[in-house]
């Protein structure tokens, strides 16, 4: 999150002019108390006092005007810059690689999110504080002209009953940050709870442990600290708003006794301190704002460093980078991939692979749990880029610039797979779409979609395993020539198994499409022109229709069906 370059968007001009308006509306602020004070003690700036009446109004309108734009500008500041900020938390998650966006979480996004939303507001509360120092100024100053010694003894007294609140303000602060430890967690076991609603539901011990041990438990700990937090800061406001009546006490009653300040000076400066409440009241809630801030940008620095661990890089549509012409081969040159490892544990490896896959072959990859399969297809899809070897697409190398543009070219419907709530592929999803209505029937769903026509969008209210054929019928509208699939038929009847494996993977080859499907159907295996069987992370055979079988040095062939 570079913040300063968010600020920098903006041009001087409107900071200065920003600047400028705090000044003159400071200024005249201030000039309305020594008018005021001027009335009390019968003081007038000019020999003759008919002016003055016409002065202070004049002034009161010249600050309400400059106060009105000065406003007008501040809001449109906050908001340009918290767009800015979301934007830039967007634009991140948008170029961050999967990798990255898996080892974050959803929950961090969501926060960044709302952190932003305290960056936001550094213009309005920096600018007002600006402000507020500038009439703090010009009151002191106007004390100090009026008498040095009272002026020496005001500010004394404010600067000494500010560093007892600021002290009392740190102990407040580490709570908070006990606060948000403890808040984290509550997030985490309400997550548990919102996802596996169910599974709570089955399970009267689960049920007794997230309910009591957890989210009870953090919830009482929550409203003992926060209680106690609400009272200290409560007590420091109460502090900080009686700290005003022991100065005026002090002025009222000690300075005339310790200094030679006079009776009428003393009213100036009740009217003075008077004056002064509110914009040292706005000086000093800077101190949490401060903290707030800085909390929020530890954490989108923490954001943005998981979210840049890969270069970034320009993604709008590059025709250079683009890969032009049918699907003829893929090729994988010691491709490998190896997990962050955590602490002294082992990381998992995939590869090093060596594979061609041709166009037209329908492939399914085997093997038992663990063994590597999904990573290799987030490999294959380039949602994992190797740590080491190559993809070519059509004999073209895929370096990291062309991945995004890779990736496009392949159809892929993972295990966990998400549908859209809009339609975001412009696909025509019209109901008098024929070639849509042709995939439909065939994913024999025909009866049961619901069309939207209006917004363009088909409804989504389906069992799993329809969901997947939906997702299948999505996959076949991207018309692409190589379809990836993560255990597509794990949630299909045995009727509709039989049917996709038996005659909609030979409609799929008749179509020209390249089928990679992870399965564990291995009543089916001979459906495919070729089988890789993954183990521990490497492939152990490859074995083709024409009866090759590849078997890699020193693994064991494990499935009957393929000895
Ligand atoms: N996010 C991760 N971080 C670290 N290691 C992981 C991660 N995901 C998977 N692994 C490791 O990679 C190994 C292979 O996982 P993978 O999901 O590729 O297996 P799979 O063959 O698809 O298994 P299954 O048939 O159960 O889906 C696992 O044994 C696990 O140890």
């Amino acid at each position: 999150m570079n913040i300063y370059n968010v600020f920098k968007s903006k041009s001087k001009i409107f900071y200065s002019f920003l600047v400028l308006l705090g000044i003159v509306n400071s200024i005249t602020y201030t000039g309305l108390l020594i008018l005021i004070n001027n009335s009390i003690s019968n003081h007038t700036l000019f020999d003759n006092a008919k002016y003055n009446a016409p002065l202070f109004f004049g002034v009161i309108v010249i600050s309400a005007i400059c106060s009105k734009i000065f406003q007008y500008y501040v809001v449109k500041l906050t908001n340009d810059i918290l767009f800015k900020f979301e934007m830039e938390v967007l634009e991140k998650l948008r170029h961050a690689e999967f990798e990255a966006f898996e080892q974050l979480g959803v929950e961090k996004v969501f926060t960044a999110i709302s952190d932003t939303r305290v960056l936001g507001k550094i213009p309005e509360t920096f600018i007002n504080a600006f402000n507020s120092a500038i009439i703090v100024l010009c009151c002191m100053g106007y004390m100090f002209i009026n008498s040095p010694i009272g002026g020496v003894f005001i500010l004394g007294v404010i600067v000494f009953l500010l560093l007892v609140y600021l002290k009392r303000n740190k102990g407040i602060e580490t709570e908070l940050n006990k606060l948000r430890d403890l808040q984290n967690d509550y997030y985490r076991y309400l997550n548990d709870m919102l996802q596996g609603f169910k599974e709570i539901k089955m399970g009267l011990k689960r049920s007794e442990n997230i309910f009591n041990t957890c989210l009870r438990t953090n919830r009482v700990t929550g409203k003992r600290l926060g209680e106690t937090t609400a009272i200290k800061y409560l007590d420091n406001e109460l502090m900080g708003r009686y700290s005003w009546y022991i100065i005026l006490g002090l002025v009222m009653y000690l300075l005339p006794v310790i200094t030679d300040v006079k009776t009428g000076m003393v009213s100036t400066f009740i009217v003075t301190i008077l004056y002064l409440i509110g914009p040292v009241g706005t000086l000093i809630t800077l101190v949490p704002f401060y903290t707030s801030v800085k909390i929020a940008m530890e954490r989108l620095k923490k954001y943005e460093d998981t979210m840049s661990t890969i270069t970034e890089r320009d993604i709008s549509y590059n025709s250079a980078l683009d890969f032009n012409g049918d699907f003829q081969s893929l090729r994988f040159e010691q491709l490998t991939y190896e997990y962050a490892a955590k602490e002294s544990e082992k990381p998992f490896v995939v590869g090093p692979i060596n594979l061609e896959i041709r166009k037209g072959e329908v492939i399914f990859i085997v093997g038992g749990n663990g063994s590597g399969k999904s990573t290799f297809i987030h490999l294959l899809t380039g949602l994992y880029k190797p740590v080491a070897g190559h993809i070519y697409y059509n004999e073209n190398k895929i370096l990291l610039e062309n991945y995004p543009y890779y990736s496009n070219k392949l159809s892929v419907i993972f295990t966990q797979n998400h549908l859209f709530n809009e339609n975001y592929d412009e696909f025509n999803l019209s109901s008098s779409n024929p070639t849509l209505r042709a995939h439909i029937g065939e994913m024999q769903l025909s009866k049961i979609v619901v069309f939207d026509d209006d917004n363009n969008r088909i409804h989504h209210e389906l069992s799993k395993g329809q969901q997947k054929r939906l997702a299948m019928v999505y996959a076949l509208m991207e018309e692409r020539d190589v379809l990836v699939l993560d255990e597509w038929a794990a949630e299909q009847d045995p009727v509709f198994r039989a049917y996709f494996y038996k005659v909609f993977l030979k409609k799929l080859r008749a179509m020209g499409k390249t089928i990679i499907a992870v399965t564990h159907d291995d009543a089916y295996f001979s459906c495919a022109d070729r089988i890789l069987k993954f183990d521990y992370g490497n492939i152990c055979y490859d074995r083709q229709t024409n009866g090759d079988i590849v078997v890699a040095e020193g693994s064991e062939l494990l499935i009957p069906f393929l000895t």
